[in-house]
């Protein structure tokens, strides 16, 4: 893999929470890999941090286990010493799991009894007070998480939300401890622990709360959480003598080729790009409805971007607001609706590859699962950041794909056409 081992070894629940993370690592001065599952072969670059995505946000329990314990074995075997569970900073999960019940599958795999849970990302507006999650201003249940297709969030209170998830005994690390530094919250770890708490909420609002949790998580064996807890880690590890400053900056390959947007994220950030891309360019709705009717949906969008794409970029979207998603998923079922979709955008993606395409934004963590599974990706460099939350990255093959996988919340309105910028290698300076 690289002259010396990699650090910390990275389980993300989905595709575009895993590039957010290898952002946050690559921001810290960490060389990041990222790898669509495990990889069947080490990928070979050097690299301080690995970032494992796999697609198991929605997955029953039971499999998601199976799968991030595998993953953490093969980090383990890369030479990882402390390890990360990266799910949603809006905490996207229900009472059947996931975030729970992995967590204390890879606690009691690695022999350590306690860990944080925190989801803060204050960049994007995600901050927790006294257990409670907010997004901007609004606490996440009306924040309109409540509506996600998927994994709606109907409670703010994180405590209450991971007890669900868990039989382990969950705490609460409260703002007035975070603020007082990290040797006071290392004390709050230790009484946490003495009361048998294994997993702890931690409070955060800024990114100074997050540095400040983040050495005081030096010494533990697993952390969990957003992209934020990550910033952090890096100053631990250059604080070990472990991490040395890499002139390897954010750096991609140039990859040439026609390129297309396709969200399949229903969120609201989504929905107003969506908005904003139609107003200017050309674009192609998937109806749900009709996809289940057996239509032939893949080729009349692949038909649509035939007429378009070697002129100019289009858009192919299932994008809806919450009340049509509702309406499928009422005549569907959420899975079957979610999965009919995933599948239309992959066989999408697919044929637009071999039409020539190279350059792909994805908006959606389970829709960028599907296309960069049908796109074979095996591994991903990660390039410069676009929004936060976002970076640009190719494909680490001898024929790169450029990507920029988007998770549904994040971005600007006019993220898709500057994303489109940044695979092109149009990078300001
Ligand atoms: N019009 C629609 N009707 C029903 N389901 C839809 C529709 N559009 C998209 N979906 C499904 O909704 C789900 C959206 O999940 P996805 O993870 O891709 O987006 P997101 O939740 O906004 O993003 P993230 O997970 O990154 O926050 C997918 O399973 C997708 O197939
Ligand atoms: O943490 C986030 O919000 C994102 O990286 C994500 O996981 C959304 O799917």
């Amino acid at each position: 893999m690289s002259q010396s081992k990699p650090l910390l070894g990275c389980i993300a629940d989905d595709f575009t929470g895993a590039t957010d993370l290898a952002n946050m690592l690559v921001r810290g001065g960490m060389r990041t890999v990222q790898t669509i599952g495990i990889p069947a072969e080490i990928p070979s670059v050097a690299a301080d941090a690995l970032v494992i995505a796999l697609k198991s946000r929605t997955i029953p329990a039971a499999e998601a286990i199976e799968q991030s314990l595998a993953a953490l074995r093969w980090l383990q075997q890369q030479g990882c010493t402390q390890f990360f569970f990266k799910y949603c900073s809006t905490f996207d999960s229900t009472d059947a799991g996931n975030i729970g019940q992995v967590t204390d599958a890879l606690l009691k795999e690695l022999g350590a009894d306690f860990t944080i849970a925190c989801p803060a990302f204050p960049e994007n507006g995600r901050t927790i007070y006294r257990g409670y999650l907010f997004v901007a201003d609004a606490l996440l249940n009306e924040s309109g998480m409540e509506n996600h297709p998927l994994t709606p969030m109907t409670d703010a209170s994180l405590v209450r939300v991971l007890q669900r998830q868990t039989e382990s005994k969950v705490g609460l690390v409260r703002y007035d401890t975070v603020a007082k530094g990290a040797a006071a919250i290392e004390e709050r770890f230790t009484a946490l622990r003495g009361e048998g708490v294994k997993m702890a909420i931690t409070d955060a609002v800024s990114d100074k709360d997050l540095f400040t949790l983040g050495e005081a998580c030096a010494g533990l064996k697993l952390i969990t959480g957003g992209s934020g807890i990550a910033l952090g880690l890096p100053e631990n590890f250059r604080r070990a003598g472990l991490l040395h400053a890499s002139a390897e900056a954010a750096q991609l390959p140039k990859v040439n080729g026609l390129s297309v947007v396709l969200a399949g994220s229903a969120s609201k950030a989504t929905n107003a790009q969506v908005a904003e891309w139609n107003a200017k360019h050309p674009s192609y709705r998937i109806d749900p409805l009709a996809l289940a009717r057996g239509e032939k949906i893949v080729d009349q969008a692949l038909a649509f971007a035939d007429q378009h794409i070697k002129q100019e970029p289009v858009l192919i979207y299932a994008t809806a607001t919450p009340d049509e998603v509702k309406a499928v998923q009422k005549e569907l079922g959420v899975a079957k609706a979610g999965h009919l979709v995933e599948q239309a955008l992959a066989d999408i993606a697919a044929g637009l590859h071999q039409r020539g395409v190279r350059q792909f934004v994805v908006a959606g963590g389970e829709t960028s699962g599907a296309v960069v599974q049908a796109l074979n990706v095996r591994a991903l460099r990660i390039g410069p950041q676009i929004d936060p939350g976002v970076p640009a990255t190719a494909t680490l093959d001898a024929e790169p794909i450029a990507l920029a996988l988007k998770s549904g919340n994040f971005g600007s309105v006019d993220f898709f056409e500057k994303a489109l910028r940044y695979l092109d290698g149009k990078v300001p300076a």
